[in-house]
C-alpha cells in the first residue's frame, strides 16, 4: 500500500512546523526523510501513525483518507516505531511485541498460535528472542529499540513508519535493520540523520527544511554537496562507496559551509 502526503500542514500551538509538504511512499519501496534538527520529520511522521491531526492536507493511505478510517482499521495497516521510546512499560520483552497483535484482538480475546508465531518471527527478526522474558525496562537502550521495533513487526503492517530506528543501535544491529527492512520489502516511511545509511537503505529520499520538502528522488541525485551546504550548511564530497558503489558522503568535520577550507593535519 502506498502513502500519499498531500500539502500536509501541521502545527503546535498555533506554531506551524510542517508547512505544505508533499511526498509520496511507494509501494514496497523505502522513503528516507532526512532533514536538520527541527526540520518536521517527527511531526510529519506522527501525523501518518495518527498520533498528530494535520492542521491542513491529508494522509492518503491506498487513495483513502487515514482521519477517515477507523483507528483499529489504520492500526491494522500502519506500525510504527516512534521517538519517544517508552521506558514506563512493567512488562516482559515479550508482552511488549505481544502488544502489537492488539488491532487484531477482539476486547479481552486470548492469543492464539498465529498470534505466538508472530510474535516469536518479530523478536527473531530483531534477535531478541532470547531475551522474551526479561523486563522491558531492565534492557539497554538499544536493545529496547530493537523490541519495540518487533512490537511493530508483530503488527504485521503493510506500512512501517519509523521515526530514527538506528539510534542507539550498534553498527552492526544498524546494518542488520537497515537489511532486514530492505528484504520486507514493506512500504516503509523512515526518517534518518545518518545520510550515509539513508543513501545506501533508501530507495528514494526527501529532503525536509523547515517544514518543507525542498528536494526529492533517489540518494544519488538528492545528496549532492550543494544540498549538504544548503540544508545541513556543511561542507562535503561525495564519492562512490569502494564495496557497495552507493554514493559516500565525506564530510568536512573542521569546517561548516562558507568558511575557509583547511588542509592542515592539527596533531
Ligand atoms: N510536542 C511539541 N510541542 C511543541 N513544539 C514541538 C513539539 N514537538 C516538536 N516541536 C517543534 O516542532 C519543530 C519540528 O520538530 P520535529 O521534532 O518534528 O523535528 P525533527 O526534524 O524530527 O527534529 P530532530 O532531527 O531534532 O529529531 C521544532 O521546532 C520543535 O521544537
Amino acid at each position: 500500500m502506498r502513502i500519499d502526503i498531500e500539502n500536509l500542514h501541521v502545527a503546535y500551538a498555533g506554531r506551524t512546523v510542517v508547512a505544505g509538504a508533499h511526498l509520496i511512499a511507494a509501494e514496497g519501496e523505502i522513503t528516507g526523510l532526512v532533514g536538520p534538527n527541527g526540520s518536521g520529520k517527527s511531526t510529519l511522521l506522527r501525523t501518518v501513525y495518527r498520533h498528530l491531526k494535520p492542521s491542513a492536507g491529508r494522509v492518503l493511505l491506498a487513495g483513502t483518507d487515514i482521519r477517515r478510517m477507523a483507528p483499529v482499521e489504520s492500526a491494522r495497516h500502519i506500525a510504527a516505531l516512534p521517538q519517544e521510546r517508552g521506558s514506563d512499560f512493567e512488562l516482559t520483552v515479550r508482552e511488549v511485541v505481544a502488544m502489537g497483535r492488539t488491532p487484531y484482538k477482539r476486547a479481552f480475546a486470548g492469543e492464539d498460535a498465529q498470534d505466538r508465531d508472530t510474535v516469536a518471527g518479530a523478536l527473531a527478526d530483531v534477535g531478541m528472542e532470547d531475551h522474551a522474558g526479561r523486563r522491558f525496562t531492565a534492557l539497554s537502550g538499544g536493545e529496547r529499540q530493537r523490541v519495540l521495533l518487533a512490537r511493530a513487526f508483530a503488527q504485521n503492517p503493510d506500512v512501517l513508519v519509523l521515526d530514527e530506528p538506528t539510534n542507539h543501535l550498534d553498527v552492526r544491529h544498524q546494518v542488520e535493520l537497515l537489511a532486514l527492512l530492505r528484504a520486507q520489502r514493506r512500504t516503509t516511511l523512515v526518517s534518518l540523520h545518518d545520510l550515509n545509511a539513508a543513501a545506501s537503505a533508501c530507495d528514494r529520499l526527501h529532503v525536509l527544511h523547515a517544514g518543507a520538502v525542498i528536494a526529492s528522488g533517489p540518494p544519488r541525485e538528492v545528496l549532492t554537496p550543494d544540498l549538504m551546504a544548503e540544508a545541513f550548511g556543511v561542507r562535503a564530497a561525495v564519492v562512490e562507496h569502494p564495496l557497495t558503489g552507493d554514493p559516500l558522503i565525506a564530510f568536512d568535520h573542521r569546517a561548516p559551509a562558507g568558511a575557509e577550507p583547511t588542509t592542515e593535519c592539527h596533531r
